[in-house]
């Protein structure tokens, strides 16, 4: 069945208020349960139904100077167009987070691009930053959980630090299926740990505008 993003106004505004504020005291924020159950099932069976050949290797950013991917990350990825049901309504619910937050926080959140993840058992992604200071590049990093019925001992937590205390955590995140975490990408290093089992989610980031001119700046 189609979750109707619409029925949900008043709840979605409260959530995205509630992030807002987030963001404003900490520069993070972790609300479970944040998109409907059956939207999160559906977007686990849209990425569960695509082709194992659709799935990429992951690379690291163009800032990276190709440190060996594999030595820093591990799991594989697909990026999501505008296509069928779920997947729009994904792309619309972070369309309408991006709405709130630039109203509320005026962070000039341009452009959206997410993809889904699979962490294949043992796969991680050791600590990164999402983006890289001054250079204007993603602002914010969004990541919703896809797996039901996580346990505690499952591990694949995300572990969130603070930069000028990286080896003390900060949070720590259990994948939890709708769970959603949403950062300043300059700020924060994290990593992915090991997990037990396979682990599934998407993760996003909007970019603020840097065109200038007629040199665009796509999201590539
Ligand atoms: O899956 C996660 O918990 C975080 C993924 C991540 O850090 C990334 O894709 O940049
Ligand atoms: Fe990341």
């Amino acid at each position: 069945m189609m979750t109707n993003l619409a029925s949900l106004s008043s709840d979605l505004f409260v959530l995205f208020d509630n992030i807002a504020d987030d963001l404003r005291s900490s520069g993070f924020s972790v609300r479970p349960n944040a998109l409907p159950n059956d939207l999160c099932l559906n977007l686990r069976q849209t990425l569960l139904s695509l082709d194992k050949s659709a799935f990429k290797q992951a690379g690291v950013g163009r800032d990276v100077r190709n440190q060996t991917n594999a030595d820093l990350r591990r799991d594989e990825i697909v990026w999501i167009e505008p296509g069928e049901g779920p997947k729009n309504e994904w792309l619309e619910f972070s369309s309408r987070l991006q709405q709130h937050l630039n109203r509320k926080l005026m962070l000039g959140l341009f452009t959206f691009e997410s993809h889904f993840a699979h962490y294949a058992p043992g796969a991680f992604y050791k600590t990164h930053l999402d983006a890289f200071r001054g250079q204007a590049n993603r602002i914010l990093s969004v990541v919703l959980y896809l797996n039901p019925d996580w346990a505690d001992d499952e591990g694949g937590e995300m572990v969130l630090y603070q930069e000028t205390e990286p080896n003390q955590k900060l949070f720590t995140v259990k994948p939890e299926l709708g769970t959603l975490a949403v950062f300043l990408s300059e700020e924060f290093p994290h990593e992915v740990l090991p997990a037990k089992r396979d682990r599934y989610s998407i993760a996003g980031w909007y970019r603020v505008n840097t065109s200038t001119g007629n040199k665009v700046d796509p999201p590539a």
